[in-house]
């Protein structure tokens, strides 16, 4: 799901190529109300492998409470950016880009709020920007 479609026609040829087009559905979409009509149906409860988010970091938290209703026990979700430019580690005064600084405080919130959540089990992944892959275990 995506707000707009170009990344997800950007990636397509090389989908098809693939030959997995027939697995995807793209919903053109912001990702919260998609989210809550996917909750609305009991069944897609615990039914998912893996879910990887890589879209607004200011609603990341809100994404995790979803997704964590969504993921199956054993499943994983990966957060993209979770190092935020190494913004994360540096200090409150530290010379940012306005949009690294503004999304910051969003991220160093996810980032805790993970360390701390019991329903899952987290490791950093310390690759490009920093991917928090999160293992429901319960
Ligand atoms: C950094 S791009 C990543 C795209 C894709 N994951 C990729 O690697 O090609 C972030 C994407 O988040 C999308 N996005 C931003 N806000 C969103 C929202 N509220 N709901 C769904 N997608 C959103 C943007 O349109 C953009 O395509």
């Amino acid at each position: 799901m995506d707000i707009n479609r170009e990344n997800y026609e950007l990636g397509l040829p090389v989908i098809q190529k693939a030959g997995v087009a027939h697995k995807i559905e793209f919903k053109e979409s912001p990702a919260m109300p998609v989210l809550d009509e996917l909750l609305q149906d009991e069944k897609n409860h615990g039914s998912y492998d893996f879910i990887f988010v890589d879209a607004d970091k200011d609603n990341y938290l809100n994404y995790h409470k979803r997704l964590i209703e969504l993921v199956k026990v054993g499943g994983l979700i990966g957060y993209d950016n979770t190092l935020w430019n190494g913004s994360v580690v540096a200090p409150a005064d530290a010379p940012l880009w306005k949009y690294v600084r503004y999304y910051r405080d969003f991220v160093m919130e996810l980032n805790k709020a993970l360390a701390v959540d019991p329903r899952i089990e987290i490791g950093m992944l310390p690759v490009g920007d920093g991917i928090t892959l999160c293992c429901r275990l319960k």
